[in-house]
């Protein structure tokens, strides 16, 4: 659906009853009663329960929520065909590194909608012609691309801009709705030609954990993730399509016949299973007697229990918030958030279970916690792992991202007898270092971030929150089937030895882009002067230790902990990660960085000052 539409079905939703808007909002969106009626469950109910200063959308009217409608396919558009603010989106503000996010939803103050149909449909086309250049061996037969889509209710309408896109660059499209962003990429290496795989390319709607208003798309083809390049390469083209696009009508829908649908997660979500029975040697039900539950954050990875876990036998009553609901409305589908971790964590203690699994919303995301309420992720997800990898593959290394901890380190090299090689933030910049390092003749199994997004080499480098957890279960039933015992202690053991700092934060000190301290040049260039001053501030103190290999930012030894100081990858922001053994070493190292940095206008320290 335009913003447009949302924005005045929104605006006017105060001033009219229940039936002369099911009327109007029925007849924009061209759907019969039945349809409405689902699409109205769908998402004005997830809108009137979240109608709080969290969601500000103000005074929705309260419709009949009907209960037995599953999703509805809607391709509902506006019918004018000029909108008068086509030209002013700026194409190239949706790149976020290796993804396109923008606002798909008005409704939040100083966002505007920057994610219309149109702009999704260009950036569909976009891509589907990249992709017919790079398979410009396979001219003679028709290429296809999948597209599936998370939780977000902008979800539906932006699938159907993008299938239009896609059959207006002349490929085939197949729709796997409800979906994981790694079930995408799997479908462009998988072979099974009754659902039309190895798809040539695929498209994931998702924002990942952003809040409800965003969306955007991460694109596969069997090489993997596409590439910054290739995002910046799509986007233009897309700016050019949209120019023409803004003379014509949008059309209702994509030609059919061009379209597939194909139920892919079941075949996704079986590999998952069969990689647990072979994993625990073989056996059907590997994790009967195992009670394990799943939060879902309200996001795309309900699928995991019923597809996953209950096929192979384990209890999972206490299992939260499957239910796809885009408004996210028990907590954000993120295991770097606390919130999150907390919920998870109490389901876990409340029921007695052996393991709690969560996802985000998209399942490139994983983290998990044991029958006594110990968070597994980050440092912790990454040590548990790694033990895991390293026993499989003695000596290898493990590629993670810049914000590790000094006690990750030490675990994996002294502890697992491992390399740690830590690289740049970013899932995309670890996962190809890890493939790097293979081409190189270092061998790497596992590229992991402490986001949560994670590769392994047995599995062709997807990033893949669920097979990360599917390695923690086979783990269990192997313990299991050895006589070990049931319950997740065999988890908590591999990582007895790691370290966690007493305390750690993670401050981001924003640079204000239009501040005269910029002079001239960009926030970039700010952010690096003040990195190269805080490097030559460190060369030349001796209680500051500069990382003898470093890859981003500057972090240094101080005060029996650390610090990391980085651009951000994508936003106006230098980062600062802290760790230390205690309150007072963190607040000695946030002086440290503070006395550097206080000069530099630009900068927003507010953040930092709470910790002095
Ligand atoms: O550089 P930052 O602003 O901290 O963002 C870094 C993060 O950006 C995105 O969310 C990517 O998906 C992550 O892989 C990455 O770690």
């Amino acid at each position: 659906m335009a913003a447009s539409m949302w924005q005045s079905y929104f605006s006017s939703s105060s001033l009219m009853g229940p039936s002369s808007h099911e009327g109007i909002l029925r007849a924009r969106l061209q759907l019969s009663p039945h349809s409405f009626a689902c699409w109205n469950s769908r998402y004005m109910g997830s809108l009137r329960m979240h109608n709080s200063s969290r969601y500000p959308l103000a005074n929705l009217t309260q419709f009949p929520r009907s209960k037995d409608c599953a999703r509805v396919t809607c391709s509902a558009t506006v019918s004018s065909g000029n909108i008068s603010s086509v030209e002013k989106v700026d194409f190239k503000k949706l790149q976020n590194g290796s993804d396109i996010r923008g606002v798909a939803i008005a409704g939040v103050e100083g966002e505007p909608v920057n994610l219309t149909e149109r702009v999704a449909e260009a950036i569909a086309e976009g891509f589907a012609n990249w992709l017919v250049e790079k398979k410009k061996g396979d001219a003679a037969r028709q290429l296809r691309v999948s597209v599936g889509h998370d939780s977000r209710i902008s979800a539906d309408i932006l699938q159907a801009a993008v299938a239009r896109g896609i059959t207006r660059g002349g490929l085939g499209v197949v729709l796997y709705g409800l979906a994981s962003t790694p079930a995408m990429f799997y479908s462009t290496v998988t072979d099974r030609e009754d659902m039309f795989c190895p798809v040539d390319g695929s498209i994931m709607i998702t924002a990942s954990h952003l809040p409800y208003n965003r969306n955007g798309f991460k694109f596969f083809t069997s090489s993997g993730g596409l590439g910054k390049a290739d995002i910046s390469n799509i986007l233009s083209r897309a700016a050019d399509i949209y120019a023409r696009l803004s003379n014509e009508s949008v059309q209702a829908s994509a030609d059919s016949s061009s379209i597939k649908k194909v139920p892919f997660m079941d075949e996704y979500a079986s590999s998952l299973v069969e990689a647990v029975r072979k994993g625990a040697g073989g056996l059907e039900r590997p994790l009967e007697g195992f009670h394990i539950i799943v939060d879902a954050g309200n996001g795309a990875g309900g699928f995991f229990l019923g597809k996953v876990l209950v096929p192979l036998g384990a209890s999972t009553s206490g299992s939260q918030f499957l239910e796809p609901d885009g408004m996210f409305p028990n907590h954000i589908p993120n295991p770097e958030d606390k919130e999150a971790m907390a919920a998870v964590k109490k389901a876990v203690l409340d029921n007695g279970a052996d393991l709690g699994i969560i996802f985000d919303t998209d399942v490139d995301r994983a983290a998990a916690v044991d029958s006594n309420g110990n968070e597994m992720n980050r440092n912790g997800l990454i040590a548990l792992i790694a033990a895991i990898i390293l026993a499989e593959h003695p000596g290898t290394t493990i590629v993670t991202d810049s914000v590790t901890s000094d006690g990750l380190t030490d675990f994996i090299e002294n502890k697992l007898g491992g390399k740690h090689h830590r690289f740049k933030r970013g899932y995309k910049n670890v996962i190809d270092e890890g493939i790097r390092l293979n081409s190189v003749g270092q061998e790497c199994h596992l590229a992991i971030e402490t986001s949560g997004h994670g590769a392994l080499k047995e599995n062709l480098w997807l990033d893949d929150g669920a097979y990360l957890m599917v390695k923690l279960l086979i783990k269990m039933a192997a313990a299991k089937a050895a006589g070990e015992g049931i319950g997740s202690k065999v988890l908590t053991d591999l990582i007895q030895d790691l370290q966690e700092a007493e305390v750690s934060a993670e401050i981001r000190l924003k640079i204000d882009q239009n501040h005269s301290d910029l002079g001239s040049g960009s926030f970039r260039d700010y952010g690096e002067r003040i990195l190269k001053h805080l490097e030559s501030v460190t060369d030349s103190d001796p209680n500051l230790k500069k990382a003898p290999v470093n890859y981003e930012g500057v972090r240094v030894s101080a005060h029996g902990g650390w610090f990391l100081l980085r651009l951000s990858l994508h936003d106006p922001v230098l980062p600062l990660n802290i760790e230390g053994p205690s309150k007072a070493a963190v607040q000695k190292i946030a002086g440290v960085v503070h006395s550097v940095v206080k000069d530099y206008k630009a900068l927003d320290l507010k953040a930092l000052e709470k910790y002095l």
